[in-house]
């Protein structure tokens, strides 16, 4: 058995006509609008740990969101696994603020900038956004080289 996945979470907040992004300004992805999200603590449900992270990148509180993806990512040169645990954020409560780790923005559903975004989520995001559930296996070379992509829809809501 090789080494365990990491078990990471990436929710995206959607409204009718807009998603919810942030800019992440350090770490893992910097320089990328991406989902909120992270790493799953000990004694926490992959489930809290997404609302919790949301919570601390961007200051909203989740009220109503669903597991509707999964992804897992291969890094050439890298053993472990990266398993991403994608959910819709459909209502919150809070004030959106910017934090140490995350600029968020809203953006309309017909500009999400995908040039300033991972290179996969071109691929996946367009199932996400037509509310079917997926899973995927994406192996990169680097962080911007896709070196196989395959992408499985489930289920159309
Ligand atoms: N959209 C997207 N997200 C990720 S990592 C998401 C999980 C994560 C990891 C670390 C900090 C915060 C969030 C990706 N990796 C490769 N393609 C990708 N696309």
């Amino acid at each position: 058995m090789g080494v365990p996945n990491k078990v990471l979470t990436l929710v995206l907040i959607r409204e009718e006509y807009r998603i919810l992004l942030g800019m992440k300004k350090r770490g893992f992805g910097v320089n990328r609008w991406n989902g909120f999200g992270g790493k799953v603590e000990a004694g926490e449900t992959i489930a809290q740990g997404a609302k919790r992270e949301v919570e601390e990148e961007c200051g909203l509180t989740l009220t109503e969101f669903e597991e509707v993806g999964r992804i897992d990512f291969e890094f050439v040169g890298e053993p472990q696994i990266l398993e991403v645990h994608i959910f819709r954020g459909d209502k919150y409560e809070g004030k959106l603020q910017e934090t140490e780790e995350m600029r968020p923005k809203w953006f309309a559903l017909d500009a999400i900038p995908f040039h300033s975004m991972w290179p996969d989520d071109a691929y996946w995001f367009p199932i996400f956004l037509r509310g079917s559930k997926f899973k995927g296996y994406i192996k990169f070379e680097g962080h911007d080289k896709i070196l196989d992509c395959s992408l499985e829809e489930l289920e159309t809501t």
